[in-house]
């Protein structure tokens, strides 16, 4: 991305962010981190097209996002929010269902396997998509995600719904997952800890850009800028 530009507000415009320049490498881990409101979500959604910037550039591997086809893009560059929406039917179904619109085959074994290893592997998945809890229905909207095997998975505090323990397993799973099959991840978290565990590389966005982008554990140990410290030793709660 190229001295990304986003506003806010119809009439009276203020700048959200700007001068963003970042570049996403294959099997990179990037934890995306700043205080809330910096615009880190819309960032995101930026990067899957589901939101424009009103100036600069996305390029996927050389081709500007205005030259591509939103459709093509979002299924490299998936999106997984932090609200997972599911689609009606059984958890089958919506694991299923993807995969017909795609028109790509449905894996039961990977299913299977990505399910017992985020802690699911108790779950009925002839039961309703809809009655499933809140850290279900996340980790089956991840699953259903990574199953179409993106090139870039955009998550957005995808383990907000989860305790510790199936949050540490998601962030396994995910962690390997992009080393065996060379997905780069892009994940805004509040969690710090989740940050240096999963991560390679850490955006820190503060004063409306994108302030700094190190490798994490330099990033944690020798921040560049006073905020980022401040960040680190005074971390906020997360937002609800
Ligand atoms: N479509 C929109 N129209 C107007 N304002 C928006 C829109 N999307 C986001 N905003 C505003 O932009 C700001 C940044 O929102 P965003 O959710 O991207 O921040 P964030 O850094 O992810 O915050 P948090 O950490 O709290 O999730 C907020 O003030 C939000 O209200």
């Amino acid at each position: 991305m190229n001295k990304l530009v986003k506003r806010l507000g119809l009439t009276e415009q203020r700048i959200l962010f700007e001068q963003v320049n970042a570049a996403v490498d294959q099997a990179e881990r990037i934890a995306i981190l700043g205080a809330s409101g910096q615009g880190k979500s819309t960032l995101l959604r930026i990067l899957a097209l589901l939101d424009v910037p009103d100036e600069g550039d996305l390029m996927w591997k050389g081709i500007s996002y205005r030259d591509s086809d939103p459709r093509i893009w979002r299924m490299r560059m998936t999106y997984v929010a932090q609200q997972a929406v599911m689609l009606s039917g059984s958890v089958e179904d919506n694991l299923k269902m993807v995969h017909l619109l795609h028109r790509q085959p449905y894996d039961q074994d990977l299913a299977q396997r990505l399910l017992a290893g985020m802690g699911l592997e108790n779950l009925d998945i002839q039961k309703r998509a809809s009655d499933l809890s809140g850290g279900e229905k996340q980790r089956i909207a991840l699953i259903r995600s990574m199953m179409l095997r993106p090139e870039v998975l955009l998550l957005d505090e995808v383990t907000a719904s989860l305790d510790r323990t199936n949050a540490r397993l998601v962030e396994e799973q995910l962690t390997r997952w992009s080393q065996q099959e060379g997905t780069s991840l892009v994940w805004v978290t509040h969690d710090q800890e989740q940050a240096q565990s999963f991560s390679t590389t850490t955006w820190f966005m503060g004063n409306q850009t994108l302030l700094e982008r190190q490798p994490t554990a330099h990033f944690f140990d020798n921040p560049a800028t006073d905020l980022a410290r401040q960040f680190i030793m005074h971390p906020a709660p997360a937002a609800e």
